[in-house]
């Protein structure tokens, strides 16, 4: 085995994954079940919003003329010929002289051209009638939501690549969207491979570990907006591990395996990539942890060898293929979000690689402050629980002290809060 391995920048390595194409299918649900999902298409508003001019008070649908001459002391009474609720239509035009009483969301009568609250009006009943005295001018167009006021027919309002979040399932209801076209969640395989790996629900035994990989990259998968397919865990035996990948490559859009990637006697994935005859992209990384993640592909099918180590397999997960599984679904913003934070803690180490560790986002005072979620290394799984967020360090430094401004990719923007924090 060639020991020898080329690390590669962090930046290149994403570069060379993302610049392979991915298949978008299209498919299409029910808008039910379209939240979260990619958008396959343009929302076009299919009628302007309103699409009448609407009452946005309850009140009374009025012509402004004729309370030019209202006044504290001559208030103008006009009389009231109807009561329309949202979802109903005057029954005619209003004439000079006349009100309809009016609630929010309904249409605004012929002959109406502004609408005035109850609050500001009075009401009296005389000879059977029912009649409205105002005390103040109105001007045209007061208080009414004009037909197209938000948006006119035709105006694209979400591009295809969004996500469907419930901003735009309301938009997809309002425009008659009952079905929707998305892409199709991409297929991704899991193989945990390792000797030493046991089942959730066996005891331990000596020498042995419970598989955690596979069930924590499947959940990465669930998160990404994938569909995991879990193939099974794998022992450490080459052509068991070469017919296994073989055949799943014909069941998944990509593959992912954990573990095997090193250079162990035991790690068997750079052998099973050459007899497959695949494309190995990169198999080192001036990163950690995960320096070992190896990407390779056959006729266009990525597959992804992540390391066994639990922190390196996610961390190399989120970088690698987090942002392919983006592509595959056609989102515009396939990658992580990167912010600035403040470091929270010293952590001295120099390294020659970038790091990434696992932390945890603190909102103090409006600054945003990370903290590494726990042990930093790549055998632990136990920081994990905590991480939403990776502080990157950048390699070829003496190391950050507390309060060094740092670059935090964001895992789960939206963690909650202990406290009410609107200065209202
Ligand atoms: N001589 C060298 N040794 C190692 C190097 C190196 O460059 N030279 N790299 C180290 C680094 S860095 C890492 S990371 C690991 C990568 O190991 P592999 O990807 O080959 O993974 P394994 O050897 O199969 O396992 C490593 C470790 O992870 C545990 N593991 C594996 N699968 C699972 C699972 N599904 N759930 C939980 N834990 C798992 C496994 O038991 C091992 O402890 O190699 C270093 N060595
Ligand atoms: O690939 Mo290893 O986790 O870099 O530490
Ligand atoms: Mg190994």
């Amino acid at each position: 085995m060639n020991l020898h391995r080329e690390p590669i920048p962090v930046a290149e390595a994403v570069k060379r994954v993302l610049s392979l194409e991915a298949e978008n299918y299209i498919e299409k649900v029910k808008i039910e079940n379209s939240y979260d999902r990619i958008l396959a298409e343009d929302i076009v508003a299919t009628h302007s919003i309103p699409p009448f001019n609407k009452s946005p008070y309850d009140g009374f649908a009025i012509n402004s003329e004729s309370t030019n001459d209202a006044s504290k002391t001559s208030p103008v009474h006009l009389h009231v010929i109807e009561e329309i609720g949202a979802g109903h239509r005057a029954s005619r035009a209003i004439a000079p002289g006349e009100a309809v009483r009016i609630m929010t969301g309904a249409e605004i009568p012929e002959g109406a051209d502004c609408v005035a609250m109850f609050e500001i009006c009075q009401t009296y009943e005389a000879e059977d009638k029912s009649y409205m005295t105002i005390k103040r001018p109105m001007e045209k167009r007061q208080n009414i939501i004009e037909q197209g006021s938000e948006t006119k027919k035709g105006t694209l309002l979400v591009e295809k690549g969004t996500e469907i979040n419930p901003g735009v399932k309301a938009l997809l209801a309002t425009f008659g969207y009952s079905n929707v076209q998305v892409y199709r969640k991409p297929v991704v395989g899991v193989f945990a491979t390792g000797t030493e790996l046991l089942d959730v629900d066996q005891a331990l035994e000596p020498g042995k570990i419970r598989n955690s990989n596979a069930y924590m990259v499947t959940a990465q998968i669930e998160r990404s907006g994938a569909e995991p397919l879990y193939l099974g865990k794998l022992a450490d035996e080459f052509d068991r591990c070469y017919e296994a990948v073989s055949e799943a490559l014909n069941k998944v859009d990509m593959l992912i395996t954990t573990g095997g990637v090193s250079v162990g006697d035991y790690d068997l994935m750079p052998d099973v990539y050459e007899k497959l005859g695949a494309e190995v992209l990169f198999n080192k990384i001036a990163m950690r942890p995960g320096s070992v993640t190896t990407v390779a592909q056959v006729n266009g099918q990525l597959m992804f060898g992540l390391s066994g180590n639990p922190s390196a397999c996610y961390v190399g997960f989120e970088l690698y293929v987090y942002p392919y599984i983006q592509k595959s679904l056609n989102k515009t913003e396939p990658y992580h979000s990167i912010i600035e934070g403040i470091l929270g803690t010293d952590i001295m180490k120099p390294n020659p690689f970038t790091r990434f560790i696992r932390g945890s986002v603190a909102y103090e005072k409006g600054k945003v402050t990370v903290h590494p979620a726990g042990i930093d290394k790549s055998a632990v799984v136990t920081s994990l629980a905590h991480t939403n967020a990776f502080i990157i360090l950048k390699g070829g430094t003496r190391g950050y002290q507390k309060g060094d401004e740092v670059q935090v990719l964001l895992l789960s923007p939206n963690e909650g809060s202990q406290f009410f924090q609107i200065d209202a």
